[in-house]
Order: C-alpha cells, then sequence, then structure tokens
C-alpha cells in the first residue's frame, strides 16, 4: 500500500469536450500538455482532437507525460459486437502505440448523454437479452483489450443503460474478471445514487481505472428539478474538480489504499473553459490532493 502505486492525471475533458466540439476549440494539445507539467500530473487521457501515435508520443517524451487510456462508445447492444470489434481493435492498435494501460468503454446503446432529454428521468433500461447480448460481448470486446496488453475498463455513466449500482452489479456478475474491468467514476455514481462509497467498497476487486469528479450539490438539485439534460447540466457547473465540490475523496482514496490500488486516477471535471479557467481548477485539484490526500 503505497502512494507510488498510483499515477495521477487530468482528463482533456476540462480544456476540451468531445461531445460539445465547440466548446475551448482554440485549446491546443500544446496548451493542455503544457497546464498538465505546470500543474504536476503524470499524464493524461486521449482527446478527440489528439494526433496520430507518432507525433503524440514525441509531444509526451518532451514532457515525460503519459498516456491512460481513452473513451470508446459501444453499441453492441443496437449494432451487435463484430461492428463493435472491428472498431476496438484499432481503438487498441492506438492506443498500444502510446502506451496506454487502459481503454475505457461506455456503451451507448439507446444512451441519452448527448440529447436534450431529462438525465434524471429518462435514462434507457436495457431488457434481459439485451443484457445477454451486452455482457457476452463485452467479454469478447475484453478479450481484444488483452491481446493489446490493454485492459478494457467499463465505464458507467449517467444517462445509458448501466449507470446505477444495480446495473453495475449485474454487469459485474454477468462479465469474466479477466476480460472486463470497472472504471469508477465519482461523479457519475452520485449523480446517479446520491452515494459514491457502497459502489467502490462493493466492487474494488474489479476495480482497475478511476475517475475523481466532484459534484456541486446545489446545482445538481436545480438541474434535477428543471429536468435538465447532461450536456446542459454540466454546462450549468454540475461537476468541478476534488476540493471545489461536495464529495470527500478522502473516503474514496482511503479505500484504493486500503485495497493497494495500482493505477491510474484521472481528475476529470468537464466544465466550460470560458467559465471555469482550466489551469485554475488543475491547480486547484493539485492543492486539494496535495494536501488532503497525499501529504497528510
Ligand atoms: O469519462 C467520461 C468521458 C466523457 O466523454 C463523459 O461524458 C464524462 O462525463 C466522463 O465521465
Ligand atoms: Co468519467
Amino acid at each position: 500500500m503505497s502512494h507510488q502505486d498510483i499515477q495521477w492525471g487530468i482528463a482533456p475533458i476540462g480544456w476540451r469536450n468531445d461531445d460539445i466540439p465547440e466548446i475551448g476549440k482554440d485549446n491546443t494539445l500544446s496548451h493542455l500538455l503544457g497546464d498538465i507539467c505546470i500543474s504536476g500530473f503524470d499524464g493524461t487521457e486521449v482527446g478527440g482532437f489528439f494526433p496520430e501515435p507518432d507525433v503524440l508520443n514525441k509531444e509526451l517524451r518532451l514532457r515525460n507525460l503519459k498516456i491512460a487510456g481513452k473513451w470508446f462508445s459501444s453499441f453492441i447492444v443496437q449494432d451487435g459486437v463484430e461492428k463493435a470489434a472491428k472498431a476496438f481493435q484499432e481503438h487498441c492498435a492506438y492506443l498500444q502505440k502510446v502506451g496506454a494501460a487502459v481503454a475505457v468503454v461506455s456503451e451507448q446503446s439507446y444512451s441519452i448523454q448527448k440529447l436534450k432529454k431529462n438525465v434524471f428521468e429518462e435514462k434507457p433500461e436495457f431488457t434481459d437479452q439485451e443484457w445477454d447480448k451486452l455482457t457476452s460481448g463485452l467479454n469478447t470486446l475484453g478479450e481484444i483489450a488483452n491481446e493489446h496488453g490493454l485492459k478494457l475498463v467499463f465505464h458507467h455513466h449517467m444517462g445509458t443503460g448501466v449507470q446505477t449500482l444495480e446495473e453495475v452489479d449485474r454487469l459485474m456478475e454477468r462479465t469474466d474478471p479477466a476480460k472486463v474491468h470497472l472504471l469508477y467514476d465519482t461523479g457519475h455514481i452520485y449523480v446517479s445514487d446520491e452515494e459514491y462509497m457502497p459502489l467502490l467498497r462493493k466492487h474494488m476487486d474489479r476495480v482497475a481505472h478511476v475517475h475523481f469528479k466532484d459534484v456541486r450539490n446545489h446545482i445538481m438539485k436545480e438541474c434535477e428539478k428543471d429536468g435538465k439534460c447532461f450536456l446542459d447540466s454540466f454546462l450549468e457547473g454540475m461537476f468541478t474538480v476534488p476540493g471545489d465540490g461536495d464529495l470527500d475523496f478522502t473516503e474514496v482514496y482511503d479505500e484504493l489504499l486500503k485495497h493497494d490500488y495500482k493505477g491510474w486516477v484521472v481528475i476529470e471535471a468537464e466544465q466550460d473553459p470560458a467559465i471555469a479557467h482550466p489551469l485554475e481548477y488543475a491547480l486547484i485539484a493539485r492543492e486539494y490532493l496535495d494536501n488532503n490526500l497525499l501529504n497528510k
């Protein structure tokens, strides 16, 4: 159990957002990587605007930064696993070339993540048959990840068919632990279930990647009252970096250490960069981690 076993990253999502490409569109890769160095993180995840592996590797090497992983939207339930597997092969090949540890997978069949629907009430539910299709498909994708020296980490996510603890339970029960791991995202499970520790305590043995996303409670409540969609909720400021919201990350961190967690913890706080200065918020996170988790 040691601090050194954890690598600390910060996601590009505070600078540029793949779901709304207009926001922060002038923030370049150099700008992002420079800010990551200034705020003292070990690396990042790959954003949609990142270049080919050779170009990226040079930029990383010059700054001594690493890549943790990259998001992949699967549509196994809607389109079948063959189509997903083809795209996932390419995804994993890219990740292998940039030395990543994990491939982040989110099942986006019938997802309302990008739609103007009430994210607090209108999420999709999978049928028993769809669950079978999803879980066996994920095992197939997990084999592909393993062949590339990566771990498939499944991202439970607001507005999708795998959002609540109950749904994560079902997914974990029906997938092979050697092929499908879990990405624990504090912010998504808190907005979904209003608590974040039960999921971690229950599934710690499957957790192979972590997103530290903080939540501003009062904004979450307002967004819920107004029936906002996911994208509008984050544009309102529902999410922020650790130290600026209402979650207690000391509890989470203690649990990770207790179980000898070895892997990445990535700060991930989508906000509008025109409102929340990305470097300013990276430094808020840095100060919180240093004062409350790493040097206590
Ligand atoms: O890991 C993530 C990636 C984003 O694209 C997503 O919308 C965000 O909420 C998240 O947690
Ligand atoms: Co996340």
